[in-house]
């Protein structure tokens, strides 16, 4: 992770590393696990060494994953859910009794949802480079000490060569479905470029085909806060006491802000003291207290080495790199597409759904209007359950 530069360039096949799937709740393989079996409940899969476009070779990786519903015998209902830049496996946590957890987006995926579980083999992972169970910076590397700052960039082109490899692993030759937002979403119009073969339709949600210079100036504020925390240590700051927290959770408040609009946060909070407190005396205003708020929520369940990966992988994100430019890349994908946009957005830009839609082949356009900018895909349920209905009506799985 020392070089800030990550050239994205094509990679050989996946190799024929062995699959493995273990219960590491358990300390033990589990073998007789299928897909299916027991929904909702975290398991690992070994997926052996996985080159990287930056030409090293991460050992000994494996992926954090969860499945809900059951595949079919002809193997035609599988869902690939891709969670955006902090989310994990847990996309749902209504899947039946034992299961109660929330996931991040119960409202779309669960028993009767749009994505229906009891229709739908959904499978989820934590990203390459993750902290909730997926190898990252804070895992352990093969001399028994944490990556730290030795772990390698990884672009969204590696993550979607892991993920290939869980699909192998379950049996999926191809997926009904692959739906990702925002980082999810590059990862999705990745899958849709990478492997066509293997996306019968694909739902490309806030998100878009590179990261613009804007978007890019964001992700740099938010490198710079973490970077700059003085107990980062260059990344290597897993067996101290205190770690880059004020690095991360500032991190995390620039992101915030971005993900939400402008108008929200007047509406929402104006010019409003966080109760008794008084800013002209030091005291914070509303929106401060806010934002410091889920600052402090992200501490509690995220690494800020695995930040700076998912981050720089944003960064280097660009699905035309080495393909001859975006519109060409946009035009090999073969799957039925869904874009959908939030109009409010002000860090993914409709401009950037409409490149989308209009390189893509065979695709279809929905809006969602919303106050709550970015965050408009989490938060309005009703108008990503429409959109994501009508989508997959059209094209049922046995038809
Ligand atoms: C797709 C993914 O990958 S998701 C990734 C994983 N999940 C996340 O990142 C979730 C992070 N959270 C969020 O982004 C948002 O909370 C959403 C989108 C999930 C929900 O949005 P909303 O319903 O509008 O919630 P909102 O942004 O208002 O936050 C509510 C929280 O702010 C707190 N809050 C509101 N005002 C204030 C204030 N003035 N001072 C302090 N805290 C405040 C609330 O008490 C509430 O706290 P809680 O969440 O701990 O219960
Ligand atoms: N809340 C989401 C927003 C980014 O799209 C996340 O943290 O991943």
């Amino acid at each position: 992770m020392t070089a800030m530069t990550s050239p994205i360039s094509p990679v050989p096949g996946v190799g024929t590393a062995t699959l493995k799937l273990v219960d590491r709740s358990a300390g033990s393989p589990t073998g007789a696990w299928r897909p299916g079996d027991d929904p909702g409940h975290r398991r690992f899969l070994e997926i052996g060494d996985l080159p990287l476009d930056s030409g090293e070779i991460l050992p000994e990786t494996h992926l954090a994953f969860e499945t809900w519903g059951q595949l079919t015998p002809a193997r035609d209902n599988a869902v690939l859910v891709l969670h955006a830049l902090t989310g994990d496996s847990h996309v749902t946590g209504d899947a039946g009794p034992g299961h109660p957890t929330a996931g991040w987006w119960d409202t779309l995926v669960g028993p009767g949802r749009a994505i229906d579980t009891d229709r739908y083999f959904v499978v989820a992972a934590n990203i390459l480079g993750g902290c909730q169970g997926s190898t990252g910076p804070s895992s352990t590397a093969p001399d028994g000490r944490p990556w730290g700052s030795r772990f390698p960039w990884l672009t969204t082109r590696d993550a979607v060569r892991a993920e290939s490899r869980l699909a192998d692993a379950l049996g999926i030759d191809a997926f009904h479905l692959v739906i990702g937002a925002s980082l999810g979403g590059h990862r999705a119009l990745e899958w849709g470029v990478m492997n066509p073969e293997r996306v019968r339709n694909l739902a490309l949600v806030a998100t878009g085909a590179s990261t613009t210079a804007d978007q890019l100036a964001w992700c740099h504020l938010q490198e710079l806060a973490i970077v700059g925390d003085p107990y980062f240590l260059d990344g290597d700051y897993y067996n101290h006491v205190v770690g880059p927290v004020r690095g991360l959770g500032l991190a995390r408040a620039i992101a915030h802000t971005t993900y939400r609009s402008a108008g929200e946060l007047d509406t929402r909070f104006g010019r409003a003291h966080q109760g008794q407190e008084d800013p002209a005396v030091g005291g914070r205003y509303q929106i401060e207290s806010y934002l410091d708020h889920h600052a402090g929520k992200l501490l509690a369940r995220f690494d800020a080495n695995t930040y700076l990966i998912v981050n720089h992988s944003m960064m280097v994100h660009d699905v035309g790199a080495g393909r001859g430019g975006i519109e060409a890349a946009l035009g090999t994908v073969t799957a039925r597409t869904l874009v959908v946009d939030v109009d409010s957005d002000r860090l993914f830009l409709p401009a950037q759904a409409e490149e989308l839609a209009h390189g893509i082949p065979d695709t279809r356009r929905a809006t969602i209007h919303s106050l709550h900018g970015h965050d408009g895909f989490l938060i309005e349920a009703d108008q990503m359950d429409a959109a994501l209905r009508g989508f997959l009506a059209e094209d049922e799985p046995g038809r």
